[in-house]
């Protein structure tokens, strides 16, 4: 059993004041590029319907004065109301400042906040020759999710500040739980130190590269691997093509091997991937063999048929043809959440 959705993103401009906020900023009249995607099982609607109710429901809030608008001008109450103007059930985040936002569920409500830190570390237990064995470093993307009802990004932020000062220009290896510091032992490690100060805390996400990540929600493990590829679709309905720059996101979810201290090495996700990835890369993709036509959920239909079998971890696959249209298949129930998206 899997569940197929579609991702729809558009944007609004639009001022607002935000009375009664710990940051006295938030009171100022100021502005910004909202951000909104929203998620919908495909039993419901399909794309072009999506996007036209998307857009009839953010035209009254784009080039505003939001307060004139709505009764409360926050994240969370704006994006409800857009939720409710749209005539089918969708999970819909909205992003009020780059980094941060909110997702709205059926009654559920989340809020976000996307941070991060710089640091150095090496995985101890890798094959010898693996090059993460070697001192390297990254700038960790940090994303924390709340129950927005515990906590907004304010709260969260300062839950996190103490952490990541414990965390920024350090060398991870030397403090204590994170000896293998990998991605999965970062976001446990994380979701450990945070859950005690934040009250709410639902998941923390660990970026590593940028194309390689985990989530932990203090139960379930779940990494992702991306990648990007160049190739042509139909389009219309009399034999044309058009293309996109497509981003695969591959998402397992599973135990960790405690000695590695991972689910699976991001590199082995790429490496299994690769003959899938060779067909779809510069290529017609109404043209694989046995897809059923050149669209993104049927090419994530067409990797999961041929993935599963090497990766049993698979449990979602998202293509994007861009930042404002998606496809997402998922395998398991509990992968319904985690967006990921930016
Ligand atoms: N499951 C995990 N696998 C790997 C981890 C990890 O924490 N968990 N870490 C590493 C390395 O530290 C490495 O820095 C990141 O790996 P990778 O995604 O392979 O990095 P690249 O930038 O080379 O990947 P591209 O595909 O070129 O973007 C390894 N595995």
């Amino acid at each position: 059993m899997h569940a197929s959705l579609i991702l729809a993103g558009t944007g609004f401009e639009a001022a607002r004041q935000l009375a009664g906020q710990t940051d006295p900023r938030l009171a100022r009249m100021h502005g910004h590029s909202f951000r909104v995607l929203a998620r919908a099982d495909t039993t419901h609607t399909d794309m072009p319907t999506l996007e036209a109710a998307l857009g009839d429901a953010i035209a009254p809030l784009d080039y505003t004065l939001l307060n004139d608008c709505v009764f409360d001008a926050g994240d969370l109450s704006i994006a409800r109301g857009i939720a409710e103007r749209l005539p089918m059930p969708v999970t819909l985040m909205l992003r009020g400042a780059p980094d941060r936002g909110v997702v709205v569920d059926n009654g559920t409500a989340l809020a976000w906040l996307d941070t991060g830190f710089e640091a150095a570390h090496h995985l101890p237990h890798v094959p010898a020759g693996h090059k993460c064995g070697r001192l390297h470093g990254h700038g960790f993307g940090v994303r924390l999710v709340a129950d927005a009802q515990a906590a907004d990004a304010s709260a969260i932020e300062r839950a996190w500040l103490p952490l990541r000062a414990r965390l920024h220009h350090r060398y991870l290896n030397d403090i204590e739980g994170l000896a293998n510091p990998t991605s999965e032992v970062l976001a446990a490690w994380l979701f450990g130190q945070l859950a005690p100060a934040l009250p709410g805390l639902k998941w923390v996400e660990v970026r590593e590269t940028h194309t390689a990540g985990s989530q932990f929600d203090g139960k379930v493990f779940r990494i992702w691997k991306e990648q990007r590829f160049e190739s042509a679709t139909p389009f219309g309905e009399n034999g044309q093509y058009t293309g996109h720059s497509y981003l695969i996101r591959l998402m397992l979810s599973g135990d960790l091997d405690r000695t590695m201290g991972w689910l699976l090495d991001f590199g082995d996700v790429k490496d299994r991937f690769k003959p899938l990835y060779r067909q779809l890369d510069h290529n017609p993709l109404d043209k694989l063999a046995g897809v059923r036509d050149g669209h993104s959920a049927s090419v994530a239909e067409w990797v999961h048929a041929h993935l599963s079998p090497l990766v049993p971890e698979l449990s979602r696959i998202d293509i994007m043809e861009n930042d404002d249209r998606g496809a997402s298949l998922t395998f398991r129930h509990d992968m319904h959440w985690p967006l990921v998206q930016r």
